[in-house]
């Protein structure tokens, strides 16, 4: 009973904040990207209720996902390209975890490598939680998804392993391997709390067959955090 009125609360403080965020920075004319997930799937319900009701207009949007592509789509919402329009005004999207310096893990979605490609080609990253997902370190929370090809995909996770996680193979509901978009892989890498992110980043940008990894540092430009106390706008400290 309890834990069912808990997902109800987080579902409402997913909506409280996503509904924020696009009447804060969506504007008429602009190009916009969408995020993956829970939270950012309010968010692309709340842009097509004010293109609906002529708040927002000529807005264009950049899907990060094949599932977002779709949810846009079955709204109405008019979608383009980074190919047509390689540079986003500002993307909504959500978050696993959230430090204090507004770095994120992201990719409990798999969609990590187009959210990380559109987040790098937008103005502006609005991140949207509920307060559940503030940590005090990254990796406190949350396993660090890691996308590999699945060419050598075992020589990966030895090397991950090397580096001190505790490596699962995603999978899906029917038990499968759960393939990325781009017909990757996904090792979810339990490091534990993460003391030195930008060094981890580092590595694993370095490795030939590493795809994408679920750090975001340095790009969330603004942080919208919905909690028992309402809803709470961060920008990133200086
Ligand atoms: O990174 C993501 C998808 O790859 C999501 O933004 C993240 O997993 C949060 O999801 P939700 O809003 O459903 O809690």
């Amino acid at each position: 009973m309890s834990s069912h009125s808990d997902a109800n609360d987080t579902a409402r403080l997913k909506r409280e904040a996503a509904t924020w965020a696009v009447d804060a920075f969506f504007r008429s004319s602009m190009v916009v990207g969408l995020g993956t997930g829970s939270t950012a799937a309010f968010a692309v319900q709340r842009l097509a209720e004010s293109r609906a009701q002529g708040r927002l207009v000529d807005v264009r949007a950049v899907p990060t996902s094949r599932e977002t592509e779709a949810l846009a789509r079955g709204l109405g919402v008019p979608l383009t390209t980074l190919d047509e329009d390689p540079v986003v005004d500002v993307t909504v999207d959500g978050a696993d975890e959230v430090a204090p310096d507004l770095s994120l893990i992201k990719g409990g979605g798999g969609a990590l490598l187009r959210e990380k490609i559109v987040a790098q080609a937008s103005r502006r990253l609005v991140i949207i939680v509920d307060a559940g997902k503030l940590s005090p370190r990254l990796g406190t929370r949350w396993p660090l998804p890691v996308e590999v090809l699945p060419f050598g995909w075992r020589s990966q996770s030895l090397f991950l392993e090397s580096l001190g996680a505790s490596v699962a193979v995603r999978r899906d509901e029917r038990g499968e391997p759960f393939l990325t978009d781009q017909g990757n892989l996904v090792l979810d890498c339990d490091f534990g709390p993460i003391d030195h992110p930008e060094e981890l980043a580092a590595r694993l940008g370095s490795r030939a067959g590493v795809v994408g990894h679920g750090l975001f540092l340095g790009l969330t430009t603004d942080l919208v955090v919905a909690g028992s106390n309402g809803v709470e706008h961060r920008t990133r400290p200086t």
